[in-house]
């Protein structure tokens, strides 16, 4: 999806109005975004930007004056529910140039200018650059990204502007293209991101991008990337004189941060938010999972691109939206490093010692708001009161996390998931970390509480959000402001008792202000008053003012505004006191989001039966009793999921690193696969894994060809796609890399598939020598166990019953003897008189395996209607069975010759033919 949409303006707009002047001079700034021009509670548009939001919006289009004779096409949006119009606009691919207002009236009047008041693009709204609330997912990141490039390296930066997160990391590397020079690297990264926006420079070659599609590209000029200018920009905002103390940074990555950088100011017009210090993601930091494996596997979406059915799902037990964040991130990016993910792993096992703690906490966390983006959205300015308090709640639930987490745990005896009494372990290193953090911005909570009333507004200009007693001078001009009302209230007394008119009331509208209103019975007496100024008549009343009033309005006006000023200033101090620890806040966000990630995980190893993983340095695969974490969970409750074991590359040499897995369809091959592909997921992500016991030896590649499709849109079939994938799977995977291919060889001719499936097998064994699990229906391949020495033939167990097989879904040691594709086609529902025709055939070529099949000959003996098909729809040859009395029956009958009673007979007869034959089959 390109965001670069072109709204050219009328040549020349005769004349135009001094207001429609401005609008087509901020406009040719912003040709390619749609000009949302601030027209008091209105946004409005004009011409092609009102043609297209109207249509996408679904409001009316009108027009405003006239342009060489033509109307001008407007429509306008109220600014209160202006989020969501803009969501709707970006997510059909638009960009959104905010115009506001930018000066007051008092300020144009100083400059002794009349006409439109001035406006000025404030910022330009683009699917990477949100940070509203109600434009975000709550429990997804919203990525922005850049490609940048230097000679031949190049490099991705990503940011989250909500969060502050942000990242780089070269792409340079061995591997990262293919033999094609398609960007490998670039593709796993963007897959495992999935960014809203990536920023590239103009010119760049995006067509042989396959998921160029998916994502909203946007260009910009070369020089933004510039990697010295770009090291510039990234000091600057740091306030930094080197980036060393960052990190080691090529030049391809510092014109993508730069670029981003440079990107984050355009848009947002020079107003910055806060990001965490630029950090650089080692390229082998991360499992390397391919995207095709990662779409495959549906790790945080499914293929449908649902977020229910993923494994995200399945294993989140998050309290809040940051926890979510991380753990999609995690699961989208898991760990290569040992102590990296034991450290995550003793945080969950600390918990679960902990059970107590782990609960109070889960609880407390469940009311945390998202730190992380109030902070951003104050630090920007689109903040308001509520963001404030948003912060006070949070930063109070951190200090009360950090009391439970650091009070003595021995008062509560507990009782781990084994029966036995829980250890109090000692304190994990990660975990005093994760508590210093939360410290860290514990006394901005202090500032903010006495500040802030208990009743919020959205916006800080309605005022009123400024605790009473916690600013004297603001406590005087609100009294002041209260006393006007109070003499106002006298005032109305007084004037009812003048006038003798005991219905008499001031009241307040936009149009009068303050005004004295009467039923029109009562007019004549204030008309004729010399006091009463009479200013409207309406059907029901007439309205009169009076100087007395009008002087009292002006007091009260000015006591208010005095208020609101001080307020607003309070406001200002307040958002500068947390501008001020902002990275403090964003570092206990994140140490919250890590607590809540860990304590979900817990609960999930508690109330699902997850375990802790063994993880090793070693080549080492050895899963007892593993489960497929989303199926089991999806499967009705009376239908228990059955767990297998799964053992590769065991201490020695000569241990099996291949299992070669045959058995029918639906019998659960793939479902075995995944689950252990989710395993090995789950455990380097630093989560607990649903299983008995694991040793998991640290992968550092993982792939996963599980069921194809066809990529038509690049005019590969299924099998092109499938071939593509093996061969980077045959030239990337290393001896800790784990593979798990499906089915490989069907799309095509069974001898090409057999003679393909057989040689990958071979390669694997032989050169990759990579952890493997191989599902196949060629049970020609299990021959080669006697010729490989750590290849061993494992199959699934099924059992015959009454002509039917019933799938048990236990994985067991062996080949297994045949298909059942037959029986399961049955299942499926194939018309009867194809499934017999195929048991014939099936038969027939069975018959010839040991010797050549003529498969012409199996077409002559065969002809398709030169069959029969007995009464349960297998066909069995013509002449090998008698036709059963049921069917001679009903050859013999006459319909037309038969009475209603005669009728009656037959049928009952037929009946009890065909209990018989029944009977007979048993
Ligand atoms: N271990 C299990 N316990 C319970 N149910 C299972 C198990 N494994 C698989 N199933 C059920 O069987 C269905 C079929 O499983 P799966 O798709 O893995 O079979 P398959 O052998 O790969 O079939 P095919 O060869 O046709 O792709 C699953 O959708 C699930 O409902």
């Amino acid at each position: 999806m390109a965001s670069q949409i072109s709204t050219p303006l009328p040549d020349k707009v005769k004349a135009p109005t001094p207001m429609m002047a401005q609008y087509l001079s901020v406009k040719e700034s912003h040709p390619d975004s749609l000009l949302f021009y601030r027209m008091g509670d209105f946004y409005e548009m004009f011409f092609e930007d009102a043609e297209i939001a109207a249509a996408i919006l679904g409001i009316a289009l009108t027009k405003r004056g006239k342009n060489q004779g033509e109307d001008i096409p407007m429509c306008g949006v109220p600014v209160h529910a202006v989020d969501a119009y803009m969501a709707r606009l970006i997510k059909a691919g638009h960009r959104v140039a905010v115009c506001e207002q930018t000066e007051s009236p008092e300020a144009q009047k100083q400059r002794g200018a009349k006409g439109p008041l001035k406006r000025d693009v404030v910022r330009v709204m683009t699917p990477g650059t949100l940070t509203e609330d109600d434009l975000l997912e709550p429990r997804a990141h919203n990525f922005l990204a850049a490609l940048g490039r230097s000679g031949a390296g190049q490099a991705l930066a990503w940011a989250d502007m909500s969060t502050g997160d942000f990242f780089v990391e070269d792409l340079s590397h061995d591997g990262a293209s293919d033999d094609n020079g398609a960007n490998i690297g670039l593709e796993d990264v963007i897959v495992r991101l999935t960014p809203s926006e990536l920023i590239v420079p103009q010119g760049q070659d995006c067509t042989h991008w396959p998921w160029a599609d998916e994502l909203c590209i946007t260009e910009q000029a070369p020089s933004m990337f510039d990697s010295s200018l770009g090291t510039q920009a990234l000091q600057a905002f740091f306030g930094v004189s080197s980036l060393d103390g960052y990190g080691d940074f090529s030049r391809a990555m510092l014109s993508a941060a730069g670029a981003l950088l440079g990107y984050i100011e355009a848009t947002q017009i020079g107003n910055m938010p806060r990001l965490q210090p630029l950090q650089a993601i080692a390229h082998n930091v991360y499992l390397d999972i391919d995207p095709a494996t990662r779409r495959s596997l549906e790790l945080t979406r499914t293929l449908a691109g649902e977020r229910k059915g993923s494994l995200l799902h399945a294993v989140d037990r998050s309290m809040t939206a940051a926890g979510s964040r991380m753990l999609g991130a995690r699961l989208a990016a898991p760990l290569c490093d040992l102590a990296a993910i034991v450290a995550r792993q003793d945080l969950v096992s600390w918990f679960i010692e902990n059970e107590a703690t782990m609960t109070a906490m889960r609880d407390k966390l469940r009311a945390l708001p998202d730190m992380q983006r109030a902070v951003t959205r104050l630090t920007m300015g689109h903040g308001g009161p509520r963001d404030l308090a948003a912060l006070e709640t949070g930063l109070r639930i951190a200090e009360t996390v950090v009391g439970l987490i650091r009070q003595p745990q021995m008062s509560q005896p507990q009782t781990n998931q084994n029966g036995t009494n829980a250890l109090i372990t000692t304190m994990p290193a990660r975990m005093e970390a994760l508590l210093e953090m939360l410290v860290a911005p514990l006394a901005l909570a202090d500032k903010l509480a006495p500040a802030l009333a208990d009743e919020l507004p959205f916006l800080a200009r309605d005022g009123g959000f400024v605790r009473l007693g916690y600013d004297q001078g603001l406590d005087d001009v609100r009294q002041l402001r209260d006393e006007s009302r109070r003499l106002m209230a006298a005032l109305q007394a007084r004037y009812a008792e003048e006038t003798e008119i005991a219905s008499l009331k001031i009241k307040h509208n936009n149009v009068l202000g303050y005004h004295v209103d009467v039923r029109a019975t009562h007019a004549d007496k204030l008309m004729q008053s010399e006091l009463f100024i009479h200013r409207q008549t309406t059907a029901q009343t007439v309205r009169f003012t009076t100087t007395e009033l009008a002087e009292m309005e002006r007091d009260m006006a000015a006591a208010a505004g005095k208020a609101l000023a001080r307020e607003l200033e309070i406001f200002e101090a307040l958002t500068a006191a947390v501008a001020a620890c902002a990275s403090a806040i964003g570092e206990a966000a994140t140490a919250l989001a890590e607590l809540d990630v860990a304590g979900g995980s817990a609960v999930l190893a508690r109330d699902a039966q997850f375990v802790r993983p063994d993880m090793r340095d070693a080549a080492i695969f050895e899963i007892e009793k593993g489960r497929h974490p989303v199926i089991e969970m999806m499967l009705p409750a009376q239908t228990p999921f059955i767990p297998n074991d799964c053992k590769l590359g065991a201490d020695g040499d000569d241990a099996a690193a291949i299992w070669l897995l045959t058995g029918p369809n639906m019998a659960g091959k793939s479902t075995f696969l995944r689950q252990n592909a989710h395993i090995i997921i789950l455990a380097q992500a630093g989560l607990f894994v649903p299983a008995d016991r694991a040793v998991i030896g640290i992968v550092d590649r993982l792939f996963s060809r599980v069921g194809a499709s066809d990529d038509l849109a690049k005019g590969r079939s299924t099998f092109m796609v499938e071939m593509v994938e093996t061969a980077a799977i045959l030239n990337r995977a290393t001896p800790r890399s784990f593979v798990i291919l499906d089915e490989i060889g069907r799309g095509t001719a069974t001898y090409d598939g057999l003679a393909i499936a057989w040689a990958t097998l071979e390669h694997l064994h032989d050169v990759n020598q990579c952890r493997t699990l191989f599902a196949t229906h060629y049970h020609e391949l299990t021959h080669l166990q006697q010729a490989k020495a750590r290849l061993l033939c494992h199959s699934m167990q099924v059992r015959e019953w009454q002509g039917d097989i019933v799938f048990l879904h236990r994985v067991i040691a062996g080949a297994a003897d045949r298909s059942y594709g037959v029986h399961v086609a049955r299942l499926a529902g194939l018309p009867y008189k194809v499934l017999g025709r195929a048991e014939q055939i099936l038969a027939e070529l069975e018959a010839g395996k040991h010797g050549a099949v003529d498969v012409g000959q199996v077409a002559d003996n065969l002809p398709l209607f030169d069959y029969r098909s007995d009464d349960r729809g297998f066909g069995v040859p013509a002449g090998a069975v008698r036709p059963s009395a049921v069917l001679e029956s009903i050859d013999a009958m006459l319909p037309d010759t038969l009475t209603p009673r005669a009728a009656m007979d037959l049928l009952y007869e037929l009946k009890a033919m065909r209990a018989k034959d029944k009977d007979d089959h048993k």
